[in-house]
């Protein structure tokens, strides 16, 4: 009950103690002693100082023994977004990681991707690949799976079962000259991803939806990629693809598309750059490129281990922030060989450590920066801003709680360390371990329950 008329939602949890997240204005944003309400929607009722508890209670009805104290040892930080994951390529992650993207594609990729045929197959790595993102603290993905729509069904059926909020992506490609079992026909791919998103929609699952996915240009005909980008607008969906990860791709896009001004243009000219689009990679992108990023609004997932696994290039992050580009960060499994958000930090600062490397000039990017494009910035890239992404009131509650003392935590913290050195020692050097519990939508989701 409250003290006045006013109606306000039921409080299904009160947290307090320190949080730690990005905002429009601020990299890293850290607030000690605090008080979060999440009420039974999962959204974020209120985050306030923990002096206004009393008034907190009163006006939203808990009762203040049931706030739950996380103590000075652990703390808050929002989900991480991967925003460009394959699930169907967890199988083989760690291994294969000897040639460069085309061929890598035709020996690894298409014929692993080939076996999702098999539902038995598909259930097994895509649970593995949910509940191994999940304890790695990645609260949204945003997922390739195969061409195969029923298998593609299962992941998401999964992702709902484990509460992940995930974009599902029914992989479209009509063109495969090497491994020609592993394709569609035109008709085939259009029929199957309608199919896909009446099936995806029509079971209504909160946190899971379906993304329109041609692989990529080379794998796609002029009239796949036109029917993608009708039923991408008339359905109001997400778009995720891949572009210009390597310049031997720019050029057989160039060479395949010679009335096109750019790599960029041929999706724009099939409405495919839109303000909800992912594309992943971008290394090789032109200053008009960008500019056409802008202008539509559509985005860049920054995969930097997979980049450097198959030496496709460096992406200049400071270049895509300066062009005013949406950017969130991924792992792109398997051509990235890590699971873990933690990773695809990592290999972000690394890759803007090279670039310093060849020019002492650039600036190379801080870890706060990094933290929030694995947070924030990701839920920007994939359009999902307004739910998620930091602690702000309104959004859903996704988050991970940090232990930095958990006994077999993989770093050591030091007498008069403060949250800002912990939380740089999380990111650089914790795991799984320390994610001791993961919340997506006010749902505790780990610890798994017995499923
Ligand atoms: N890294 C990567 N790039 C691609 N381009 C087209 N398909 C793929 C894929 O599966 N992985
Ligand atoms: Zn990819």
């Amino acid at each position: 009950m409250t003290s006045s008329n006013e109606t306000v939602a039921d409080i299904a949890r009160v947290f307090r103690g320190t949080f730690v997240h990005s905002t429009q204005n601020a990299a890293l944003e850290i607030l000690e002693d605090t008080v979060l309400g999440v009420d039974t929607e999962g959204r974020i009722a209120f985050i306030r100082r923990a002096e206004e508890v009393a008034k907190l209670s009163d006006r939203w009805g808990f009762r203040i023994s049931d706030v739950r104290h996380l103590g000075p040892d652990r703390f808050f930080m929002p989900g991480l977004v991967d925003t460009h994951i394959h699930a169907s390529q967890y199988s083989y992650s760690g291994t294969a990681l000897d040639l460069p993207l085309l061929q890598w594609l035709n020996t690894y990729t298409f014929p692993i991707e080939a076996n999702y045929k098999d539902l038995d197959f598909s259930q097994d790595v895509y649970t593995k690949v949910v509940k191994r993102t999940l304890k790695n603290g990645t609260t949204t993905a945003c997922y390739f799976a195969t061409i195969y729509t029923d298998s593609t069904l299962l992941l998401g059926e999964i992702a709902d079962k484990f509460g992940q909020r995930a974009l599902v992506g029914k992989v479209c490609m009509d063109l495969n000259n090497t491994v020609q079992h592993y394709k569609e026909t035109t008709d085939h791919s259009t029929e199957e991803t309608n199919r896909f998103i009446d099936e995806l929609l029509k079971r209504k699952y909160g946190l899971v939806r379906p993304v329109v996915t041609p692989r990529f240009v080379i794998s796609c005909t002029s009239k796949l990629l036109d029917h993608l980008g009708e039923i991408a607008k008339n359905n109001d969906l997400h778009i995720q693809s891949h572009i210009s990860e390597t310049k031997e791709e720019v050029d057989l896009v160039r060479e395949l598309f010679p009335d096109s001004e750019s790599y960029a243009d041929v999706y724009r000219k099939h409405n495919l750059l839109t303000d909800k689009t992912v594309m992943a990679h971008a290394c090789h992108l032109t200053d008009s490129e960008l500019k056409l990023f802008r202008d539509t609004g559509a985005s860049i997932s920054h995969c930097p281990n997979s980049n450097i696994s198959l030496c496709s290039g460096m992406l200049d992050v400071r270049r895509v922030m300066k062009h005013n580009v949406k950017l969130g960060l991924g792992t792109d499994l398997a051509g990235g060989y890590s699971p873990s958000m933690l990773d695809a930090m990592r290999r972000t600062l690394d890759t803007s450590k090279a670039l310093t490397i060849q020019d002492p000039q650039y600036k190379t990017l801080n870890f706060e920066e990094v933290f929030r494009l694995a947070t924030l910035g990701g839920s920007e890239a994939l359009s999902l801003h307004d739910r998620t992404g930091n602690f702000e009131v309104g959004k859903d509650f996704d988050a991970l709680l940090i232990n930095p003392f958990v006994p077999d935590s993989p770093f050591d913290v030091f007498p008069n360390e403060n949250i800002k050195m912990i939380l740089e020692k999380f990111l650089n050097l914790g795991d799984d371990r320390n994610i001791v519990e993961v919340y997506i939508a006010g749902r505790r989701v780990v610890p798994f329950q017995s499923v």
